[in-house]
């Protein structure tokens, strides 16, 4: 009895040293990897293996970078696990890295491994050349001239749209705007990108919806595959093989399956006259297949493979649906606390439309539209924060940014400082009025980022959200309702902004 306690006692002891030995060889570890980046830009206390992200979490990421700006200034160091970043608040020095600085600052920063095939494959994860390439290739499908051949799509999906808010000031019901505006940007981006006729607006379990919204309502920390990759990244690829990642596998086995589908009935001649951005990638391919036999070069490394074709499809259905449904939420909760701002806009459409149908041309005549939208986009960016990460060690202004360590910039900070912006808690879209930008650095509104690299689905977002918002305010009066929350409360902690409560509002039908 006595020998089998004594036994049991010696095992523990060996697990006990085994364990405090193997933590000892990490932390040396975790220490040595951050001396090899040999950072001299000053910042918060970091603890080993966590870094800052026990104070990220427990204060939340806005709040500790309000701090950490206070204490260190515009530039510091910062480290949530194993991704080491230096935070630039400071707009002359973005600009820098942004656009005279791009050769070396074109990447992104991400968790190398953490994205599933052919996620990897898309614009938003790609590096260095391939980049480039794809970039190239893709910007066409994004030219005044092919978005004007969506916009009777949109504007289908738009009076779909108004009629759903009709139907709510017929009954009396208050309107979740996420849920409305989420079905609107889906039709859409099904539209425009599969060319496929979805009704996600009235059918939330289309399984376009339902799995698109996985995406986004996976709370990516609740994911022990997540949080792993975060504090040790070399698992990365190993949580998302298993499945552990931020993309839930079911989503993108959907995606992928549903395009191939139609890519194959594309090629087989099948719906090929459409204009939608997988027949638009289809058709760059093949004209890239014409140049290369013309110029006699053999080169295949210009075209995209069915890879390359998958991942950009996954992202424009990602990147199209939630970020422009944000924005119209937003946009109709202003709409619905400021009842002057409604006004003065209705006035607009009424004077510069009358009663034509919104086209690529007349929405650019709606001036006051344009600044409400700046407004909102400013007040709520849908996207939060961004990085950059150069390929070399670079010294700009006197700060060392070494290789590997990302550069991160947090749009919300910069659209919330009353450097930038006076009273920035404030909704006063005159800050957008031409005589104002040209007075603005161009650097404090960046919704949709900046340099070569900014957002390629910019126009597509703004002539969308256009569209809907004239067929919504001709259609509804937007007003508050008891379940209108005032003042608004809004998570900041992600990368995307998101209202901690549905947003709610009420709506009249106009005379
Ligand atoms: C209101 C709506 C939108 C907002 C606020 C937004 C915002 C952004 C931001 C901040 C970036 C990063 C820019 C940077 O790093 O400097 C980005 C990148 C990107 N966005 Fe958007 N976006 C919106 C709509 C769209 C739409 C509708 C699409 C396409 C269907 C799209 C496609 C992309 C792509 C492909 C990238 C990556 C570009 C690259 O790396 O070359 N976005 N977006």
């Amino acid at each position: 009895m006595s020998m089998g306690c004594c036994s049991l006692w010696t095992i523990f002891t060996w697990i006990f040293w085994s364990f405090l030995i193997f933590l000892l060889i990490l932390v040396i570890y975790d220490q040595l990897w951050c001396l090899s980046f040999g950072m001299t830009i000053p910042g918060p206390r970091q603890i080993p293996i966590f870094g800052n992200l026990i104070e990220v979490i427990r204060s939340g990421a806005y709040e500790s970078e309000l701090q950490n700006t206070k204490k260190y200034g515009r530039v510091y160091s910062v480290r949530a696990g194993g991704i080491y970043a230096i935070n630039v608040s400071d707009l002359d020095l973005l600009k820098k890295i942004f656009v005279k600085n791009f050769n070396n600052f074109s990447d992104r920063h991400g968790i190398e491994g953490s994205e599933p095939w052919p996620m990897n494959k898309s614009v938003l994860v790609l590096k260095g050349s391939d980049w480039t390439r794809v970039r190239k290739i893709m910007t066409p499908t994004f030219s005044s001239g092919k978005l004007k051949l969506m916009i009777p799509e949109i504007n289908r999906c738009g009076v779909v749209l108004a009629k759903i808010f009709q139907k709510n000031a017929q009954s009396k019901s208050s309107v979740d705007l996420k849920q409305l505006c989420g079905g609107f940007t889906m039709d859409v981006i099904a539209s425009t990108a599969f060319g496929i006729q979805t009704n996600s607006i009235e059918n939330p379990d289309d399984p376009f919806v339902s799995l698109a919204q996985k995406v986004f309502c996976s709370d990516a920390f609740a994911k022990s595959g997540v949080v792993l990759s975060v504090l040790f990244p070399r698992l990365a690829p190993l949580m998302t093989k298993l499945g552990l990642g931020y993309w839930p596998n079911d989503s993108v086995q959907f995606f992928v399956s549903r395009t191939k589908e139609i890519i194959e009935d594309r090629k087989k001649g099948i719906n090929s006259g459409r204009v939608d951005f997988i027949q638009l990638l289809l058709d760059a391919e093949e004209e890239m297949q014409e140049e290369n036999k013309e110029s006699g070069s053999h080169s295949s490394s210009k075209r995209l493979d069915m890879g390359e074709i998958l991942g950009q499809a996954f992202l424009f259905f990602i990147a199209g649906y939630d970020t422009t449904a944000t924005l119209l939420t937003f946009f109709l909760y202003v709409m619905a606390v400021h009842p002057e701002i409604q006004e003065k806009l209705t006035e607009e459409l009424d004077s510069v439309l009358g009663k034509e149908e919104p086209n690529y041309d007349n929405i650019h005549e709606l001036k006051y539209l344009e600044q409400v939208i700046s407004e909102t986009l400013r007040m709520y960016p849908p996207l939060l924060r961004m990085s950059r990460i150069p390929s070399e060690t670079v010294i700009i202004d006197g700060y060392k940014f070494p290789k590997g360590v990302g550069v991160l910039y947090s749009i919300y900070q910069i659209h919330h400082d009353p450097e930038y912006y006076h009273d920035p808690e404030e909704f006063m879209p005159d800050r957008f009025t031409p005589e104002a930008r040209a007075n603005a650095h161009p650097l404090s509104f960046l919704s949709f980022g900046y340099g070569p690299r900014n957002c390629i689905g910019m126009r597509l977002a703004l002539v969308e959200a256009k569209i809907a918002i004239v067929h919504i305010l001709r259609s509804v009066k937007i007003v508050p309702c008891l379940e209108t929350e005032i003042p608004l409360k809004v998570n900041l902690n992600g990368s995307i902004i998101r209202p901690f409560k549905p947003i709610k509002v009420g709506v009249e039908l106009r005379q």
